[in-house]
């Protein structure tokens, strides 16, 4: 078998779909993208896809090695984002092939079904009871809310009180009914993310999640020698190699890879393996789409130490397009009481993609861009 072409669809909201065609007629799909820079992963997929074409599309490793040290300069968000799509679709055309799920094709379950959590309250956290309230309804009792607006380097006291009020309010609605992830998206700085946390002790969030930003990550084990609160990051690292360091230096509890960023399933299951090799908890980072969900799920399923998955349904980024929106098989991502995903029965990823709306929406995708904020004296605040 031979690969024969690959294809880029941009849909809104701000997803990417590849298209990998075989000279057997057997496709696979992958969800190559970088929020915001699409464009450029797109390119970065057709020019990679050169070292594809042509090949026997069961070679997941020999590609994946080829992708990442035939070019000089490797890593980083585009490459291995374009790598990602490209092997989420190496791997569902293999299960195509052998007629199995990805996680039988490595190894096999771990568990029956997997937890998920979902997003409330936006980018700038509001109307979090309502939309914790309602999810509830609906069985979801795990939650991530972005734990703070703009924060200055050096934030004042009232921007700190604004940020331990919304996680109050979760406390005095729900008690410890709900668990709760706070994820500080980057925007707090190492000595605010000190006062931030040791403020926040005492409502016991689930994580904090990039308490800094990926770039200063030495400071992970500070943060955690002050604070029992579990640190979370990852969705901004790309490689076992950026991995490595993190885990090395400790004070990360739980790591986040996402299976679109970080060179997708063959990867991400390597990473995995090692943080279970620290007691790191695995809790793959996915505000994307079907095929990336499903990518995570199947990492999820045969990692003994994956606790939570991330889901983007409802997410406030989801303008114009929904998870389910895209999939023929929508049984197949629908989640059972309390949020858990159940094993795919399809082959490869188990994703049934809805070709004919894809190419319909990819007519006309937009163009994603994240907010650009400012501070109020004029200097731009980490969105
Ligand atoms: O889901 C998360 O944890 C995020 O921090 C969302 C962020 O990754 C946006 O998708 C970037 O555009
Ligand atoms: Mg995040």
């Amino acid at each position: 078998m031979k690969v024969t072409r690959i294809t880029t669809y941009r849909v809104p909201p701000r997803w990417m779909f590849l298209k990998m065609e075989t000279d057997e007629g057997v496709v696979g799909w992958g969800e190559p993208v970088v929020e915001g820079r699409a464009r450029t992963v797109e390119a970065a997929v057709h020019e990679l896809s050169e070292l594809v074409v042509g090949k026997n599309p069961a070679h997941i490793n020999d590609i994946w090695q080829t992708l990442y040290r035939g070019g000089f300069y490797r890593g980083g968000a585009v490459f291995m984002s374009a790598i990602a799509g490209i092997d989420q679709a190496l791997w569902d055309i293999k299960g195509k092939v052998l007629g199995a799920p990805v996680y039988e094709l490595l190894g096999g379950r771990v568990r029956d079904r997997m937890k998920t959590y979902c997003w409330v309250g936006g980018d700038r956290p509001a109307d979090i009871i309502a939309q914790m309230k309602e999810r509830l309804a609906h069985g979801f009792d795990t939650f991530k809310l972005n734990g703070c607006e703009e924060m200055s380097i050096i934030g004042t006291s009232k921007a700190v009180d604004a940020a331990v009020a919304k996680v109050a309010q979760i406390r005095e609605a729900f008690g410890n009914t709900v668990e709760f992830g706070l994820d500080f998206h980057g925007r707090v700085s190492a000595p605010m993310a000190k006062v931030l946390v040791k403020e926040l002790e005492p409502f016991r969030p689930l994580f904090i999640e990039e308490p800094v930003l990926a770039e200063q990550a030495e400071h992970y084990p500070r943060i955690a020698a002050q604070t029992s609160i579990p640190i979370a990051a990852g969705e901004r690292m790309y490689s076992r190699f950026e991995f490595k360091h993190v885990l090395e230096r400790g004070g990360i509890s739980i790591i986040q890879p996402d299976l679109s960023h970080a060179g997708g399933i063959t990867e991400c299951v390597k990473i995995a393996a090692m943080a279970e090799a620290y007691d790191v908890a695995l809790a793959p980072h996915c505000p994307l789409g079907p095929i990336a969900l499903a990518s995570c799920l199947h990492v999820d399923f045969v990692s003994w130490n994956a606790t939570l998955q991330e889901q983007s349904m409802g997410i406030h980024y989801n303008k114009g397009g929904e998870v389910l929106d895209y999939m023929l098989n929508k049984d197949a991502l629908t989640l059972d009481d309390g949020g858990y995903a159940l094993p795919f029965k399809g082959p490869g990823l188990g994703i049934e993609v809805n070709e004919a709306l894809v190419i319909e929406r990819s007519r006309d995708p937009g163009d994603w861009r994240n907010p650009l904020w400012r501070h109020p004296d004029g200097s731009v605040a980490e969105w």
